[in-house]
């Protein structure tokens, strides 16, 4: 059969696009089954069903970037299952050109999750790349740096039952060791710091600033985007001044956390990228107060 081949439906069907069928199903709403909330025995409640990997707009401090978010409620063992479509509708009834990245927000967007899912809990882990100024040590000269953060919380009949955060930061770790036994020089390597905090229902404006400060002030030297000549030299000797084991930056957090009144307990893990092998070294620890 010839097609009109100067329309697109044309073109679709010399290409084998054939018409749809005329269905027995019906097309109204009101009329299609609604299997998900059939309910009977379904042998098993379920912790956690939703949706991950997620990817939306945030606002996080004065940047909007993309979030990663898992979103989920509980299920009661007589009900097939959830409404998932109301998820998104939940997210999109606190969105504001990016749904705005703090805990306040995804309070709201999880109450309104567990009324609209009728449901005991839900819980939220929403991940983003957190954009902040830096200043280089000597001329002050500003460029962004930034970390990731991952903020996760669960509601169980509208309050919060538990909220923590995530951040991973990048610094720098010269080897104690190799100062020690060398005539000059030692290696140093790019750490990764992953600290996991949970938190107080009250929190400082400034509470990622401080667990940011407590990853990197301990290290040998943190990390700038900008460094002209005369910081060159200051982060090039800080770092020579406070050589750090793994083990090192690892306490030395720690001892930061414990002394921060709304971090009820953390989980740290230092990962040393070596600059003298192919391998990584790590250290982790866990604590609660
Ligand atoms: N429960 C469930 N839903 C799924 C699954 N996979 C996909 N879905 C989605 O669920 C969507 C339907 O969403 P619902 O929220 O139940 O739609 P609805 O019943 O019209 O929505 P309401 O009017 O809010 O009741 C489908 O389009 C699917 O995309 C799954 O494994 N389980």
């Amino acid at each position: 059969m010839d097609y009109n081949l100067a329309t697109r439906e044309g073109r679709w069907k010399h290409f084998g696009s054939v018409d749809p069928v005329k269905g027995t199903k019906p097309t109204e709403k009101a009329l299609m089954t609604d299997l998900q909330s059939s309910k009977k025995d379904f042998l098993f409640e379920i912790d956690h069903v939703g949706i991950k990997n997620l990817t939306y707009p945030v606002r996080l401090g004065d940047f909007q970037t993309a979030g990663t978010f898992s979103l989920s409620t509980h299920l009661a063992q007589d009900e097939k299952g959830i409404n998932m479509s109301r998820i998104l509708e939940s997210v999109e009834a606190h969105y504001d050109q990016g749904l705005p990245l703090d805990f306040d927000t995804l309070k709201k967007v999880l109450i309104t999750l567990q009324t609209t899912m009728r449901q005991q809990n839900a819980t939220v882990d929403a991940s983003a790349v957190w954009f902040f100024d830096r200043f280089s040590p000597v001329t002050n000269l500003k460029a962004v740096g930034h970390a990731d953060v991952t903020f996760s919380m669960t509601v169980a009949d509208e309050k919060v039952t538990a909220q923590a955060i995530t951040i991973q930061a990048d610094v720098t770790t010269l080897c104690p060791c190799s100062k020690e036994i060398s005539e000059y020089s030692a290696h140093n390597q790019r750490g990764v710091v992953t600290v996991t905090a949970e938190l107080t229902a009250a929190l400082p404006d400034d509470f990622k600033e401080q667990l940011l400060d407590a990853m990197e002030a301990n290290a040998s030297s943190m990390l700038y985007p900008i460094l002209k000549r005369t910081d060159e030299k200051a982060v090039t000797e800080r770092a020579y001044e406070n050589p750090r084991f793994v083990e090192d930056l690892l306490r030395l957090i720690a001892a930061d956390l414990v002394d921060l009144p709304f971090v009820t307990g953390f989980e740290i893990e230092c990962r040393n990228e070596e600059s003298i092998h192919q391998h990584d070294a790590f250290a982790r620890l866990r604590y609660t107060k």
